[in-house]
C-alpha cells in the first residue's frame, strides 16, 4: 500500500529513513468536516488509554465512535479506502477525538506494547494496529499541532487534512519512529477522526 498511496494525487511523502507517513491536504471538503466534527459531538465522552501508566493528563481529549450506519460514515470509510489501498475489513470502526484548550495526547505509539498488560484484551483478535489514518477536521486558533519527535517532523492542523502512517517496520515489527504527540490546544478546539487498520480482520 505504499506504492498505492504514494501515486495518489496530492500525496506528498514526509522525508525520513526511519518512517513511511503521507500527508495529503484536503483530502475532506469542509462541507464534510462540519457535518463529521457535529456526530463526533453526538457521541463524545473522556477519551481513554491502553497500559494506564498513572499519568491521569496523559490523554486528556473526547473520543466519539462514528455510527457506522451513519452515510457520512460509509461515504469517508471507502473513502479512506480507495486513497490508501488498504483492506477496509482490517479497519477498526472510525473514532473522532476533540480537543479544547489545554488538552493533549501526550507522546505514544498506536501499536499496542506486545509486552503490555492489555496486549490479549486488545490483539487477540485482530492483531495489532498496522497504519494510522488521520483526518484533521478544522483548524484550532493556536496549538493542536502533531509532532513526530523520532523524525523531529511537526504536522500543523489544516481542515481537511490527512495523515497516514506505517506503525510498522519492513519486518513487521512494531516502530518506534511512530511515536507522536497530539500537542495542547492552545485557542479554540481541536477535531480529528482516526481509523487505525489491523494485522488480521476487524471482525
Ligand atoms: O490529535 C493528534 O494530533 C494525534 C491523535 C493521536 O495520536 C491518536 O488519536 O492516536
Ligand atoms: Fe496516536
Amino acid at each position: 500500500m505504499t506504492a498505492h498511496l504514494a501515486s495518489q494525487p496530492g500525496v506528498q511523502r514526509v522525508p525520513s529513513p526511519k518512517l513511511t507517513l503521507f500527508v495529503r491536504r484536503a483530502f475532506l471538503d469542509a462541507e464534510t468536516c462540519t457535518g463529521l466534527r457535529a456526530a463526533v459531538d453526538a457521541t463524545r465522552r473522556p477519551s481513554t488509554v491502553s497500559d494506564f501508566n498513572g499519568d491521569r493528563a496523559f490523554r486528556t481529549s473526547e473520543t466519539g465512535d462514528l455510527d457506522p450506519l451513519d452515510p457520512l460514515t460509509i461515504a469517508l470509510d471507502a473513502q479512506i479506502a480507495a486513497f490508501t489501498g488498504l483492506d477496509p475489513t482490517h479497519g477498526e470502526p472510525i473514532q473522532g477525538q476533540r480537543y479544547a484548550v489545554g488538552q493533549e495526547f501526550k507522546p505514544h505509539t498506536d501499536y499496542f506494547e506486545p509486552l503490555g498488560v492489555d496486549f490479549d484484551r486488545d490483539c487477540r483478535i485482530a492483531g495489532n494496529r498496522t497504519w494510522t489514518v488521520m483526518v484533521y477536521l478544522n483548524e484550532p486558533e493556536a496549538g493542536g499541532a502533531t509532532r513526530f519527535k523520532a523524525i523531529d517532523k511537526i504536522i500543523q492542523p489544516e481542515t481537511g487534512k490527512l495523515l497516514a502512517w506505517n506503525n510498522r517496520r519492513p519486518d513487521g515489527s512494531p516502530n518506534p519512529a511512530s511515536l507522536h504527540h497530539g500537542m495542547k490546544v492552545r485557542a479554540g478546539s481541536k477535531y480529528v477522526i482516526t481509523k487505525w487498520f489491523r494485522e488480521r480482520p476487524w471482525r
